[in-house]
């Protein structure tokens, strides 16, 4: 038995089914915690696999090969610290999400999930079986209970673990971002270290998949609930912390405390990096972008400026008869600011190629939201064409206020591989902007200063499909829209309930039918950022045939 015990805490990215990929990262930590001394190296949830695996994990030689990831790791690691390490395991017809204690060159031990999170992005129960309470695991210091993540939200676990002789829990995460949620993690930590009297030790993964970002932001409190230790957010970090045995009771040494930044600044990191590892990890160096000079391309092309470099990015101007000098001129201002490529390719001769082509069959009939959804179109059509010429990922760009209420042509501006403004509502789009004009952080590789020409951000947003349009014409003006849909969406709330907070009748039925009848749009729309806990995609599932209304 020794005094002090050293743990280090891996808050790294994997990438999902990169199985010897995630290894090596799990190896190089190891070593790094071996070099300074540690005696046990902790990696997050289902690290070995990446996460989330969705139904991949079902798969058996997937299983297979991750098992036998694991014990080519422990073989790899006979000589040194413990690793403990997040994967699958098979047990008679059962699939166990794991925390794996690999100890002198093999798998030493276990310890199955018991409770699997079923909610909001979480389908563990349909992957999943529930596995028993593990007791802690011995070691030459303390005896370690690690509950998994989601069995560290209830008390049961964790006080199981210390009734059975658990001195520290550790807590292996996959927890993905929404905004504020660090505080709610925070919470229900301190609950189980006031409920158990232990220190905890909680160890997030970080890096986008798909649409969601694991924020890393790992922790460890000391009895009573005080914080001892706090990683930083949305990056790779390795922190080693002390376990001292103090009168029979072990304590964390106090280490550094990373500042954490406010949520304007965590929706745009989250934006960036998700879209940073969505192109890295599928294997796009470059991104294209139709730039209009409205606002939500321009904020679209400086995300991605910052997750790329400029240098990866391209804008191109689309314009037809009815674009603007202004538009023009801020998105020209946009790209002089950002210094990325920029192309011009007027959609006017191509929009009369197929005015011309259906002119007999519409002959006779008015023009109307057809010609004007041509225009969408040909843009959409003109950038794949693109997109499949230079290798280029087409990046869509409508805010969470128009993916709402189906306010885009379907395959036109929708068309494209990735939305990083997917769950930003209009509104908040506008504070993004003028946060970034004001900030700079070393992690963004744009330039510092005003990216967003100020005309932009002051002018009213307009699709410029036809003379003079704007979006108020259609859609109710953005700061009541986003009310109402901050209402029926992100809170579930009824139409009585927008009523009853001051919101017209008539408006939110409006909004709440074209919501639903925009469904379809949505399940054919690009994956992007996850912000809130009710993105569109996996939060919230609704059909796309469907009568209902709410007529409370
Ligand atoms: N349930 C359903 N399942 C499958 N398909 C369904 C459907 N309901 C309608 N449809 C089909 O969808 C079509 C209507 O959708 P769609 O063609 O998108 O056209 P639609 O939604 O009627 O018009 C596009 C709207 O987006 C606005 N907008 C805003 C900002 C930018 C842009 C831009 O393009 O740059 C556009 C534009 O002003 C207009 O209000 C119909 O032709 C119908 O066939
Ligand atoms: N003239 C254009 N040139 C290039 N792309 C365009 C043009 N017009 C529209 N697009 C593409 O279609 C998307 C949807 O247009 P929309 O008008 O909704 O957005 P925006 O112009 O970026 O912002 P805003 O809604 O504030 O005007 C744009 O973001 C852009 O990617
Ligand atoms: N992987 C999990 O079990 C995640 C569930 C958990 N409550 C979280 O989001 O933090």
């Amino acid at each position: 038995m020794t005094d002090t015990y050293r743990i280090t805490l891996a808050q790294l990215n994997p990438t999902v089914g990169d199985l010897a990929g995630n290894a090596a990262k799990a190896l190089d930590a190891w070593r790094q915690g071996r070099d300074a001394g540690a005696q046990m190296v902790a990696l997050p949830e289902m690290f070995i696999t990446g996460y989330q695996t969705q139904d991949l994990v079902r798969r058996n030689a997937f299983i297979l090969d991750a098992v036998a990831a694991i014990e080519k790791l422990a073989a790899d690691c006979a000589d040194g610290p413990i690793l403990m390490i997040g994967g699958p395991a098979v047990e008679g017809v059962k699939l166990h999400n794991c925390y794996y204690m690999l100890q002198g060159g093999k798998i030493a031990g276990r310890a199955d999930k018991f409770f699997l999170p079923n909610y909001n992005v979480f389908d563990e129960v349909r992957l999943f079986s529930r596995g028993a309470i593990h007791g802690p695991f011995a070691t030459q210091g303390p005896r370690i209970g690690t509950p998994i993540c989601e069995d560290a939200w209830y008390p049961d676990v964790a006080e199981a673990q210390v009734e059975s002789g658990a001195e520290v829990l550790l807590v292996p995460n996959g927890s993905p971002y929404f905004r504020d949620k660090f505080n709610i993690r925070l919470n229900n930590m301190v609950a189980r270290v006031i409920e158990n009297d232990v220190p905890l030790i909680y160890v997030n993964m970080v890096g986008g998949q798909d649409d969601q970002m694991f924020d890393g932001g790992s922790f460890v409190l000391n009895r009573g609930g005080k914080l001892a230790l706090q990683m930083p957010i949305m990056e790779e970090a390795i922190a080693h912390v002390d376990l001292i045995r103090e009168g029979g009771a072990w304590v964390a040494a106090e280490g550094a405390k990373a500042h954490h930044p406010d949520s304007l600044e965590q929706d745009y990191r989250a934006m960036v990096e998700t879209l940073r590892d969505y192109c890295g990890k599928t294997g796009f160096k470059k991104v294209l972008l139709g730039l209009s000079g409205g606002i939500d391309s321009a904020i679209v092309a400086v995300i991605a400026a910052d997750a790329l470099g400029p240098d990866n990015v391209r804008g191109v101007m689309l314009p037809s008869k009815y674009t603007s000098q202004a538009s023009l001129d801020d998105a020209q201002g946009v790209v002089d600011a950002l210094g990325c490529a920029f192309d011009t390719v007027p959609i006017s001769g191509p929009v009369d190629a197929v005015g011309t082509a259906l002119a007999p069959l519409f002959d006779g009939l008015a023009p109307d939201l057809t010609e004007e959804n041509i225009q969408s179109r040909m843009r959409g059509l003109l950038l794949m064409a693109q997109s499949n010429k230079f290798g280029e990922m087409l990046l869509t760009t409508g805010n969470k206020s128009e993916v709402a209420v189906g306010y885009a042509t379907i395959y036109g501006d929708m068309a494209g591989g990735y939305n990083p403004i997917k769950d930003l509502y209009k509104t908040r789009v506008f504070d993004i902007c003028r946060w970034r004009n004001a900030n700079h952080r070393p992690w963004m590789k744009a330039p510092a200063g005003e990216m967003i020409p100020v005309s932009i951000i002051d002018k009213p947003p307009s699709a410029e499909l036809r003379p003079d349009q704007r979006d108020d014409d259609s859609l109710p003006p953005y700061d009541i829209l986003d009310g109402i849909l901050t209402m029926l969406v992100d809170d579930e709330s009824s139409v009585a309930d927008c009523v009853a907070a001051g919101y017209d009748r008539a408006t939110v039925k409006k909004v709440e039918h074209l919501v639903y009848i925009s469904e379809y749009k949505r399940f054919q729309s690009a994956p992007g950022t996850r912000l809130s806990r009710r993105a569109f995609w996996l939060d919230r599932r609704y059909p796309i045939v469907n009568r209902w209304r709410d007529n409370g």
